[in-house]
């Protein structure tokens, strides 16, 4: 897997989480090339870490054996309008955008055979890692085998049958890292409030982000709800917290989210 040349066209907090995941993971940074269009910041970042990023996309594109796209979704058709010209025959792609349906992917890249659609997430920077990944029954194995190694790399992987279930993994995955971010903040603020500095509160937040994560992986016997339910004594403060979530409908308000989520990534299939 080493050997492959790598080009992520984009270089952005996505693709940068991969990057420094594979890196840090042993990939040899000399295989990978990264284009960005303006960021020179990133462009010195990556290029301290050993990468090639001195290159036009198309430049990059054509020396690669791998290339992964991973620019915003509204740029895919632009970036792939410069390939119009190069082979994609013996090249794998696979990209990270949401939004963009494979067969979108073949209109944009005619002569490529093996693509690979993924949903990463940005906990891949510190190799926490959840990707989705979707190929069509007639992409080589090899390909498939060598996004799924990438993406180990940098923490787990999940293939789903349809694609349309990668609209899903968005929303349970790729997207939701923001949801708990959001949570956590929220928290942040309350404790804020009470008279606690940014800083402290911060630390106290993480830390039992950390410590009810930590806990759901250390007992997979245990459903999420006991270990909810082990933490809220009969008529204590627990219960008073949770009766307020129920009182605005958690549930119901983060079923709705999720559903946005994937309607939202239709909607850009239809639309990029
Ligand atoms: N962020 C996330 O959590 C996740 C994102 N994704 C997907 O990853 C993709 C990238 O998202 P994200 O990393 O968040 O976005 P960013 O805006 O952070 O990254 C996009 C990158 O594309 C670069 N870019 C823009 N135009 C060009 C161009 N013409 N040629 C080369 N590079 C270009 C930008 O460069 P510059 O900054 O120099 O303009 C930027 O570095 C999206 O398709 C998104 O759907 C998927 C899963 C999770
Ligand atoms: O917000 C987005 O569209 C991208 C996809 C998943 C996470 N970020």
């Amino acid at each position: 897997m080493n050997q492959k040349t790598i080009a992520f066209i984009g270089a952005g907090n996505m693709a940068f989480a991969i990057i420094a995941g594979l890196v840090k993971s042993g990939y040899p940074a000399a295989n990978i090339i990264a284009c960005n269009k303006s960021n020179q910041a990133r462009c010195e970042q990556l290029r301290q870490m050993g990468l090639q990023v001195d290159l036009t996309n198309r430049e990059a594109v054509e020396r690669a054996d791998v290339v992964i796209l991973a620019v915003k979704p509204q740029m895919m058709a632009e970036v792939c309008a410069e390939f119009a010209e190069v082979d994609f025959a013996d090249k794998w792609v696979i990209s990270v955008a949401a939004g963009i349906a494979v067969a979108r992917l073949e209109q944009l890249l005619p002569s490529a055979r093996n693509i690979v659609r993924t949903m990463p997430n940005t906990p891949s920077l510190i190799g926490e890692g959840m990707s989705g990944l979707f190929a069509k029954k007639i992409v080589e194995p090899t390909a498939c085998r060598f996004a799924e190694q990438l993406l180990s790399a940098v923490g787990q992987c999940y293939w789903v049958e349809t694609e349309s279930q990668l609209n899903q993994i968005i929303a349970i995955t790729g997207s939701s890292p923001a949801y708990f971010f959001k949570f956590m903040e929220a928290m942040q603020q309350s404790a804020v409030k009470m008279g606690f500095s940014e800083q402290d509160a911060r630390v106290l937040v993480q830390s039992v982000a950390i410590g009810a994560a930590k806990m759901v992986a250390a007992n997979p016997e245990l459903s999420l709800a006991t270990l909810r339910e082990n933490v809220t004594s009969k008529g204590g403060t627990t219960a008073q917290a949770l009766a307020v979530f129920e009182q605005h409908r958690l549930d119901q308000t983060v079923d709705e989210a999720m559903n946005a989520a994937i309607k939202r990534a239709e909607e850009m299939e239809k639309s990029l």
